[in-house]
């Protein structure tokens, strides 16, 4: 089983206007209540890709009852620890640019987090343990390099899409995949990354200290794909961008939907790039036509040093 885990899910409030001018009243023509949160756009995708899945984490309050009532009726399945918290409204300004105003996530008790402990280790060997979003770091590296070391015990595929300091001292333990976004992982090395050599170089240091697969996504540039043995590049498709929130979560979904068919690095990398693309091209995200359709626009090719242009 696919199970993801977002500690801080969130209502996507989703406004559209043609025009946003901060510090007026602006008015919205087209609002959308996406039910967010890193590790629940994995599982939504992952369910239109006909993968079955559980989405973990804590919610609560009258929003959390509206996340799970939203994947319920998407046929999402999902398991999640209740907080006295209200889980938080991220508002997402879809105008000229892209503004985001992501709330703070839950304060957790001890009792919710050993919940969620008790929910890994009753995990068996070959599933999957998708940990995706912002980590509060009230709850400290510890906690999170637990349930990674439960993972590498119990052979269970360790999944990392977070950022922030957290994932420094978790990518400590073995991972099978991680992705982060070419400012993410400069931020985790704190550099500044503006040009492919540096990509590969700082994926490739990721590698060597034990991390499996390395995607780095980088936007309408596409993506490029690290493992021992191999670095490929994948350019992203032409398209009218609508919303991008949730595109990198979809290069996630679509990597572990065709890695766990196929068992294939280089193809479920361009499976990955085709589901981020088709989600960045629509207001919610991604349908399994979308990506089929994209897929034949994907050019996957070994990264070489020597070629770099950009
Ligand atoms: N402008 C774009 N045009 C085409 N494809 C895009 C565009 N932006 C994103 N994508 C696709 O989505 C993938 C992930 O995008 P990005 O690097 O923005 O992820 P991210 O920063 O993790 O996003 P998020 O946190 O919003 O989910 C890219 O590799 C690409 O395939
Ligand atoms: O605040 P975090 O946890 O870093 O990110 C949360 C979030 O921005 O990420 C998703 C898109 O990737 C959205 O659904 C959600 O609002």
């Amino acid at each position: 089983m696919i199970y993801t885990c977002t500690i801080a899910p969130s209502i996507d409030y989703t406004a559209y206007l043609s025009e946003f001018e901060s510090g007026k009243l602006n008015r919205t023509t087209e609002v959308y209540y996406y039910p967010g949160g890193k590790g629940i756009n994995v599982s939504r995708v992952l369910k239109r890709l006909g993968i079955p899945n559980k989405a973990l984490g804590f919610v609560g309050g009258f929003t959390g009852r509206y996340i799970e009532g939203y994947l319920k009726n998407e046929g999402v399945d999902s398991d999640f620890i209740e907080t006295a918290e209200v889980t938080r409204i991220n508002v997402k300004i879809k105008s000229a640019t892209e503004t985001e105003l992501n709330g703070p996530g839950p304060e957790l008790t001890a009792d919710q987090l050993a919940a969620l402990t008790k929910k890994v280790r009753d995990m068996n060997e070959y599933d999957w343990f998708v940990l995706a979003g912002s980590l509060p770091s009230t709850i400290g590296p510890d906690y999170f390099l637990e349930l990674a070391t439960i993972c590498q015990t119990k052979n269970i595929r360790f999944v990392l899409d977070t950022s922030g300091p957290m994932l420094n001292s978790i990518l400590t333990t073995p991972v099978f995949l991680v992705k982060p976004n070419q400012q993410e992982l400069g931020e985790l090395f704190d550099v500044d990354i503006t040009n492919l050599t540096d990509v590969y170089h700082y994926a490739r240091k990721l590698v060597d200290s034990g991390t499996e697969h390395v995607v780095v996504s980088m936007g309408g540039d596409g993506a490029m794909l690290v493992t021992k043995d191999t670095a490929l590049i994948a350019n992203a498709p032409n398209g009218k961008v609508v919303n991008t929130v949730g595109a990198g979560d979809s290069l996630v979904s679509g990597f572990i939907a065709a890695y766990a068919t196929h068992g294939d690095a280089a193809q479920a990398f361009r499976f990955g790039v085709a589901s981020g693309s088709a989600t960045a091209f629509r207001s919610d995200l991604c349908e399994k036509e979308d990506v089929e359709t994209l897929l034949d626009q994907i050019e996957v090719y070994p990264f070489e040093e020597k070629d770099v242009t950009k």
